[in-house]
């Protein structure tokens, strides 16, 4: 059997494999004189779950628009499922579920009614029961839609995405608003469809929803992709931290000189005095310390070694925390 290539580079930069089921390269789009996507490269690969990061504004839903060829892009090359959505738009839309941050349903009709519905507009086929099985909304078959919690309107949302079992789902804020056990039970619906096959773009404003479903991530802000890759590359990509208790306040002495690359600096943690390291060569860090307690004849205290967590690499970039 063929071994696929690996769709990235060690530091994050992804190759297009011929599995890419979105391939856009230099995306730019403008509002006016605002440039609201600016270079986008974006490579999505088949069966993964891709999640679009960024604060209010960061370009997202703009991105999400060109790759469902809603939106004429200005420049830059794309293709889904290997066509360009806007000179093939029906082939796209074919093999695609999208799920829009405001859907707009009939209030009064019920559950049921709202999914045949779809199903009277729908190229692809499926079964009424099945879908909303699927997004364990069977139990609210009968109701209206205006009877159900906002947690079930979502799911109502993912139940007409899912329709016909496309290949690709687009969900744009699929959670935004719901509280934590809604929450829980749609990334469970989501990471459901990666095991089926599905390829899953979406975005978000929740760290912990990146972190709990994407197999890989990309942090937007001011329109350009700041960041691309699996969680532990983007983490990698900003410096992890060492944190060693010192018994000895002076200690390292001025002249174990610390190689380039790392930084230190001394904080009072839990009333302990701390040495903190930080570096993107975590070994290189580790190494000095060693090497330097060694050459003083000192025993470390209790060590601790952490990547940054999304949180501080989003921080890092955007200057704003994500919620
Ligand atoms: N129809 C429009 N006309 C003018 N400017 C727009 C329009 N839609 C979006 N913008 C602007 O373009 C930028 C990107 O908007 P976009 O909706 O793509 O961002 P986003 O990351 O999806 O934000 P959010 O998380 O708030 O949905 C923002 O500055 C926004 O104000």
């Amino acid at each position: 059997m063929e071994k696929l290539a690996s769709p990235h580079h060690r530091d994050g930069a992804v190759i297009a494999s011929h599995d890419a089921v979105i391939d856009a390269r230099g995306i730019c789009y403008a509002y006016g004189a605002h440039r609201a996507v600016n270079s986008v490269d974006l490579q999505v690969q088949r069966g993964e779950i891709f999640a679009l990061l960024g604060t209010n504004g960061a370009g997202k839903t703009t991105t999400l628009e060109i790759l469902q060829g809603f939106r004429a892009r200005e420049a830059g090359e794309l293709k889904v499922f290997g066509t360009d959505p806007r000179q093939h738009p029906g082939t796209v839309r074919a093999r695609t579920g999208v799920v829009l941050q405001e859907a707009g349903f009939f209030g009064e009709i019920s559950v049921t009614a709202t999914v045949k519905l779809w199903k009277s507009l729908s190229s692809r086929t499926d079964d009424v029961d099945r879908a909303l099985r699927t997004v364990g909304l069977d139990h609210r078959a009968s109701h209206t839609v205006t009877s159900l919690s906002g947690g079930e309107r979502r799911r109502l949302d993912l139940a007409l995405a899912i329709w016909g079992n496309p290949e690709l789902i687009i969900l744009d804020e699929p959670t935004t608003g719901l509280d934590p056990e809604s929450r829980r039970t749609l990334w469970s619906v989501i990471s459901d469809l990666r095991g089926a096959g599905t390829t899953v773009v979406l975005t978000t404003h929740y760290l912990e929803e990146a972190e709990a479903l994407a197999d890989r991530v990309a942090i937007m802000h001011g329109g350009e992709i700041a960041v691309t890759g699996t969680l532990s590359e983007v983490l990698a990509s900003r410096p992890s931290r060492v944190t060693v208790e010192l018994d000895d306040g002076y200690w390292p002495p001025a002249h174990h000189r610390l190689p380039d690359g790392v930084e230190m600096r001394r904080e009072t943690q839990r009333g302990k005095e701390v040495l903190v390291l930080e570096s993107t060569d975590q070994q290189l860090a580790l190494t000095w310390l060693m090497n330097a307690a060694d050459a003083s004849g000192l025993r470390l205290g209790p060590l601790r070694a952490t990547p940054a967590s999304l949180e501080e690499v989003f921080l890092d970039i955007s200057g704003q925390p994500l919620n």
